[in-house]
């Protein structure tokens, strides 16, 4: 990965872009922001692509953004940082920047890929902060292959316990890049995202790593739903640890090649309790079982997070997906109940009954053949 040679500058410097502009895309703005200005092998601006939208008083997203150096909608009161600039122009955004930060809801990334194709640097290098994947004929697709894939990028990963709104006002956290290959690219992302209060270190699998922040989410709904019922700690305990087992499970069945120590970083066993315990999944899927499912997922979401999006839901049904073509419903009766649960063809109580795609396994037992 090549810097960026601005002006004949020497040494040339790396230029950062974020693309996108919620809730953790507004904080890993601030933290990267508050980097570049420190450190001398980065251009101090941080460009961060916003999804254009209209406040109430008639301002734009973009204009309030950087007049006031706060995302006024979706992390308001925190101050960004002043060199970061807000620019709802996709291309332009991108344009110059060899180190693409990409952090959208998940459902959003295939279409702004699109968009992105031959628009890119050559030598860019991208890492994705999104809780997901997508689901295609031949099987799952991680976002950060979609990203690989599409903008012909190599593409690192970061997750972990990373609730946004705790890191904005700068209580402590850790975080894992996930990377293959070269760690070289890895270290330059470690060095981008750390701060004092935000310890990231790195992991050579890209796959267990990003199939960790986005099974978890599915895991967090049904934490939510036992809040919901109030079932107590015991109970959601027991479904953070079957849960962990399932993410475990799929992970190591879709990619020979994860890592159990994976499952021990900030990525793994610390994401699933921080979201089972604070998260926005586990607050709407608590409220959809105290309404016993009788209000959608979509309607709490659009009351409960004005703008802010549910990726569990989505996850979910996308896992499940893949566990039908698979033929492995049986083998995996949380993330299976879950979804059926969220679809309405079960009621939220099911959570912790033996799921009907699983008479062999009930919750508590679970196949021995996961390797
Ligand atoms: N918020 C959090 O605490 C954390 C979130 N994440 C992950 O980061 C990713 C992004 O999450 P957030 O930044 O919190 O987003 P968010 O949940 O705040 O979502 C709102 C964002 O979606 C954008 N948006 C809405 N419609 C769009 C469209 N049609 N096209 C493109 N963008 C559109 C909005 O402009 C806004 O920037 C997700 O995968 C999430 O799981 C990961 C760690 C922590
Ligand atoms: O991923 C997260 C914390 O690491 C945020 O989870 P929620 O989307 O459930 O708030």
């Amino acid at each position: 990965m090549a810097p960026v040679n601005n002006n004949d500058e020497h040494p040339p410097k790396f230029k950062v872009t974020i693309v996108g502009s919620g809730n953790w895309g507004s904080v890993a703005s601030k933290l990267i922001a508050s980097n570049t200005l420190k450190l001398s092998s980065f251009h101090d601006e941080v460009k961060m692509w916003v999804f254009e939208e209209m406040l109430p008083g008639g301002e734009k997203l973009t204009d309030a953004i950087n007049r006031t150096n706060e995302n006024v909608k979706y992390l308001p009161g925190i101050k960004l940082g002043h060199n970061v600039v807000a620019d709802p122009d996709l291309e332009n955004a991108v344009r110059d920047a060899n180190m693409l930060v990409f952090v959208t809801p998940h459902q959003f990334m295939e279409g702004i890929c699109k968009r992105l194709v031959g628009k890119i640097r050559s030598d860019a290098q991208a890492i994705s902060l999104i809780k997901g994947m997508e689901v295609k004929k031949e099987g799952p697709c991680m976002i950060s292959t979609l990203i690989s894939q599409q903008l012909g990028v190599n593409c690192c990963v970061l997750m972990g316990a990373n609730i946004a709104n705790e890191i904005a006002v700068e209580k402590f956290s850790e975080a894992t890049v996930g990377y293959r290959g070269n760690r070289d690219i890895a270290e330059k992302w470690v060095q981008l995202f750390s701060t004092p209060y935000f310890a990231v270190s790195a992991c050579q699998d890209v796959e267990g790593v990003e199939l960790c922040g986005t099974l978890k989410n599915v895991v967090a709904i049904a934490a939510g739903f036992v809040d919901g019922l109030d079932m107590g700690n015991n109970t959601k305990a027991a479904i953070m640890r079957i849960g962990l087992r399932e993410m475990k499970g799929l992970s190591k069945l879709l990619f020979s090649s994860v890592k159990d120590s994976t499952f021990f970083e900030s990525c793994g066993v610390a994401d699933l309790i921080t979201t089972c315990l604070g998260g926005r999944n586990r607050r709407c899927a608590e409220a959809f079982a105290k309404n016993g499912g009788k209000r959608s997922f979509d309607d709490l979401e659009a009351e409960m997070l004005q703008g802010q999006k549910l990726q569990g839901v989505s996850t979910a049904k996308e896992v499940y997906e893949v566990l039908k073509h698979k033929g492995w419903l049986e083998m995996f009766p949380l993330f299976t109940t879950v979804h059926e649960i969220c679809t309405g063809r079960l009621p939220p109580t099911a959570i912790v009954e033996y799921s009907e795609h699983a008479p062999k396994y009930p919750m508590t037992g679970g196949p021995t053949s996961f390797p």
